[in-house]
């Protein structure tokens, strides 16, 4: 079954997702986009909060707004098992193609040791000016990542799966899989998109919308929607053996 990965912005919503029961936290802030960076303190007591007991990701942002005045200390990675940045913008026609790679790449040998660059593709790259899943893939066995997520840059209602079809889903993630890289599922995922992530043989399912009051991923954690996304998650139908 898939762990279940939620993204929080600040402590309190740290400690309702863990109680609520995510297996992974993630802290960014969606009101700055897909993977919209918090403010550094913000991030800082939400890792305080969490306290070692869940692992914990955070969103860089844009590698295309990136700079390094914007960067972090390296000491307030601690705590810190994975950072996302997102590459719209980069290709095929964005601003610094075909350079995104060695900029990506970069970026990623300068985090500190024992951080973990995500490879981020997005399932809009085809409307947002990201790389493919292919140019990713290479990149991200090239940084050394463990794990490539999907997620969408716009969050205008399509989901990963408007993106791609229940085979296609499949496909990548058994390419990932080949490649040694475990698969994390976003991009506007609700309840009902829960069945074709899981049956595409997703690792980690990522949501922030569908574990909100309302389906508005601006609006504040709501611990009930969690417990019941990881209910769902959890579930292992009886098997047909009688
Ligand atoms: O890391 C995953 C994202 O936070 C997913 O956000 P979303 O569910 O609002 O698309």
């Amino acid at each position: 079954m898939p762990l279940l990965l939620v993204s929080v912005v600040n402590d309190r919503e740290a400690r309702q997702a863990m109680t609520a029961g995510a297996d992974w936290i993630d802290i960014k802030q969606p009101a700055r986009g897909s993977l919209g960076m918090a403010d550094a303190d913000a991030i800082c007591t939400a890792v305080q909060a969490i306290a070692g007991e869940r692992p914990v990701s955070i969103a860089l942002g844009e590698l295309v707004k990136w700079n390094d005045t914007a960067a972090l200390e390296p000491q307030q990675f601690a705590g810190v098992a994975r950072v996302k940045v997102g590459l719209a913008g980069t290709a095929p026609g964005g601003k610094w193609q075909p350079e995104w790679r060695d900029r990506w790449l970069s970026l990623c040998e300068s985090l500190p040791a024992g951080v973990e660059p995500v490879a981020v593709h997005y399932a809009d790259w085809l409307l947002c000016d990201a790389p493919s899943f292919d140019e990713l893939l290479s990149a991200a066995l090239t940084a050394g990542c463990s794990s490539m997520l999907i997620d969408t840059y716009y969050k205008s209602g399509r989901s990963l799966v408007h993106h791609y079809t229940t085979s296609e889903l499949t496909e990548l993630v058994r390419r990932a899989h080949q490649s040694g890289l475990e698969f994390v599922a976003a991009g506007s995922l609700r309840f009902e998109h829960l069945p074709t992530v899981i049956a595409a043989g997703a690792d980690i399912v990522a949501v922030r919308g569908a574990a909100c009051l309302t389906d508005d991923r601006t609006s504040p954690l709501c611990a009930e929607r969690v417990e019941e996304l990881k209910k769902f998650l959890a579930y292992e139908p009886l098997s047909d053996s009688r």
